[in-house]
């Protein structure tokens, strides 16, 4: 097994005890269900968006813990004087994320929020919904064609944004009309290797009306600007950010770099 099946597979074991707890209606019944969405699509596509979405991630299956101590309210606000986005993880086991986090954030900011997790439910829309999200992941890995069609019906009924998350071309065969955006996942999740090249090679074989995202291992404005020149309208960036002990003055220092290469 993979660390994607093992993480799915805990995934689901996970959302049934959740299902037998929590009754689905509960999470109708929040104060923020009823929040007015944001839209990421929006703000990626706007003219002079940076194109950003920063990432609040404590740890990963890949590097251990990134960051044990950042506080959420404290990044976020950092974070959305120049993100389009932020990417809140929510999976607790694997990622040391809550909805905790992610409703925070919400109580903070009014960035678009994605809410990073792995969707294998309808149930898990409802409580994205019920948390503040805008925006949720499908991973075409480990979802199949019908699925992704279903749980992206099921978003879009909850004015809920869709971001399907892509690893190579077979996958962007599960692409369908409710998907907003396209996100092309760097990270070889077999090997954890990061490949800039995973984006590169896909982007001629995607649909012009989606805006792309490149996801993983971006470090720096000159993968940036090699990304926007081959079309590319969103960056997903943690672990760069996470990993100083002050996530907040670590972005500040990219956006500095990457507004400096826009002007030179
Ligand atoms: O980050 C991991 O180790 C990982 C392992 C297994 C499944 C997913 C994983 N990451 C999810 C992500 O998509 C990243 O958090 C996101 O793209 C940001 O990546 P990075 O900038 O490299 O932290």
């Amino acid at each position: 097994m993979n660390i994607l099946e093992q993480i799915v597979a805990d995934k689901y074991k996970e959302v049934a005890l959740k299902k037998s707890m929590i009754p689905v209606e509960v999470y109708s019944k929040m104060p923020l269900f009823e929040v007015d969405r944001r839209s990421l699509k929006a703000a990626l596509m706007a003219a002079d968006s940076t194109g950003i979405i920063a990432e609040f991630k404590r740890k990963s299956p890949s590097k251990g813990i990134i960051n044990g101590h950042a506080d959420v309210a404290q990044v976020t606000t950092a974070y959305s004087q120049y993100a389009a986005g932020i990417s809140v993880l929510t999976d607790e086991p694997y990622f040391g994320g809550s909805n905790d986090d992610l409703m925070l954030a919400r109580e903070t900011v009014s960035t678009p929020l994605l809410r990073k997790d792995f969707i294998i439910d309808e149930y898990q829309l409802y409580e994205a919904r019920s948390i503040g999200a805008d925006v949720i992941l499908l991973i075409a890995a480990c979802l199949s064609k019908q699925q992704v069609k279903q749980l992206a019906q099921a978003a879009k009924s909850l004015q809920l944004q869709v971001l399907l998350e892509v690893h190579n071309e077979e996958e962007l065969e599960h692409i369908c009309d409710e998907v907003d955006m396209i996100g092309v996942n760097n990270r070889n999740l077999k090997t954890f290797e990061v490949n800039i090249n995973t984006s590169l090679k896909l982007i001629n074989k995607m649909p012009g009306d989606k805006p792309a995202v490149a996801e993983s291992g971006i470090s720096d404005a000159d993968t940036i600007a090699t990304l926007r020149h081959a079309g590319f309208r969103g960056f997903l960036i943690g672990e760069n950010f996470m990993k100083h002990t002050n996530p907040a003055i670590a972005f500040a220092d990219f956006i500095n770099k990457l507004q400096a290469k826009i002007v030179t």
